[in-house]
């Protein structure tokens, strides 16, 4: 059957949002504060990727909630990050008041705990980025996502939120971002060679940056951490999205034309000056 979904949008440096300057009396309080929930037993280095590199790309304050047993490793490799255990879900509420963007999901696990700690996040207004675990609960009804959202499946996630298979989603992922906006009503952003932005305001945008450097562990919990920095500095969602994509996807590019093993929490230090470049702090 033809493909007739919209031809998107190719990301160049050229049609890329911008972070604004920084006035000279900047202070930590004008850059939001980016929440990261997650990091069950076992994944916890996925909550503490997307809270370095929100860190390394400008949020005021980063905190992450995750189980209680993983806050002297994260507060030992970056006591920039505030790091608050959580036994249960009515704990997270004064944290969720206190931040500007929440993203939930990385290394959320499938357990009681994250299903409760999703559900607390859902039934609340702030900008919310949902990956990973997250997407799968959605998957499986076990969550409502709040409408306009940011969601960002990889092909096997967007295929189970579709209840399709990978090959169908693989075969034509524009009308698959497209489905799963209209499905969720939220912002999508379907990873992999070829990213896609399907905007809810009827944007469809491409990334054909990155690199096959890049497919290992955790540079999704990166992307998702970088997206909720630039929603925190102020930018709207698409936007926040695209430059977040772009920023991350030419990052892997560069580092992996130097060849295998690339770590994603080598992404950090490329992106800053990437960000600077295109986006100057002052
Ligand atoms: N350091 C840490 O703490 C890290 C923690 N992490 C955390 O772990 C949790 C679970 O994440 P996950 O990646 O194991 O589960 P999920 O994404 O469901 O994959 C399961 C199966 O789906 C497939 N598949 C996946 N991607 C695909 C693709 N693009 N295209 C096609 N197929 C794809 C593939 O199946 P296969 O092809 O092998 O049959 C794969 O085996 C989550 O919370 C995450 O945040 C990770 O981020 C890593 C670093
Ligand atoms: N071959 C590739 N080409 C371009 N980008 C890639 C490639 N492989 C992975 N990526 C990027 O790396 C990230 C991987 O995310 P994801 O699959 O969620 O990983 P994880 O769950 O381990 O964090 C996505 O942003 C994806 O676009």
């Amino acid at each position: 059957m033809a493909n007739l979904s919209p031809t998107p949008i190719l990301l160049t440096e050229k049609n890329l949002p911008h972070l604004r300057a920084r006035p000279l009396d900047a202070h930590k309080g004008l850059f939001g504060h980016v929440l990261i929930v997650g990091g069950d037993f076992g994944t916890s280095g996925a909550a503490l990727l997307a809270a370095e590199i929100a860190l390394r790309t400008g949020a005021g304050l980063v905190s992450v909630a995750t189980r209680p047993e993983n806050t002297l490793a994260i507060l030992t490799r970056t006591p920039e990050i505030m790091c608050l255990g959580i036994q249960s879900a009515n704990q997270l509420s004064s944290l969720i008041n206190k931040a500007s963007v929440i993203v939930i999901g990385v290394g959320l696990g499938k357990s009681v705990w994250s299903q409760s700690l999703l559900s607390a996040v859902a039934t609340n207004n702030k900008p919310q980025i949902w990956d990973a675990d997250a997407l799968n609960f959605l998957a499986q009804n076990k969550a409502m996502v709040p409408k306009g959202s940011i969601l960002t499946p990889h092909l096997a996630e967007a295929a189970r939120l579709l209840d399709t298979d990978i090959a169908t989603i693989q075969a034509d992922k524009e009308s698959a971002a497209i489905k799963l906006r209209q499905k969720y009503d939220c912002h999508i952003i379907l990873k992999g060679r070829g990213t896609l932005i399907a905007g809810l305001d009827d944007s469809l945008t491409v990334c054909d940056n990155g690199h096959p450097a890049m497919a290992g562990a955790g540079f999704g919990d990166v992307l998702s951490g970088l997206i909720g920095a630039l929603l925190a500095q102020h930018l709207p969602a698409i936007e926040a999205s695209q430059l977040a994509v772009w920023l991350h996807a030419k990052a892997g590019e560069q580092l992996g034309k130097l060849g295998r093993g690339l770590a994603a929490s080598d992404l950090a230090p490329i992106v800053r000056q990437l960000l600077e470049k295109q986006s100057p702090c002052l």
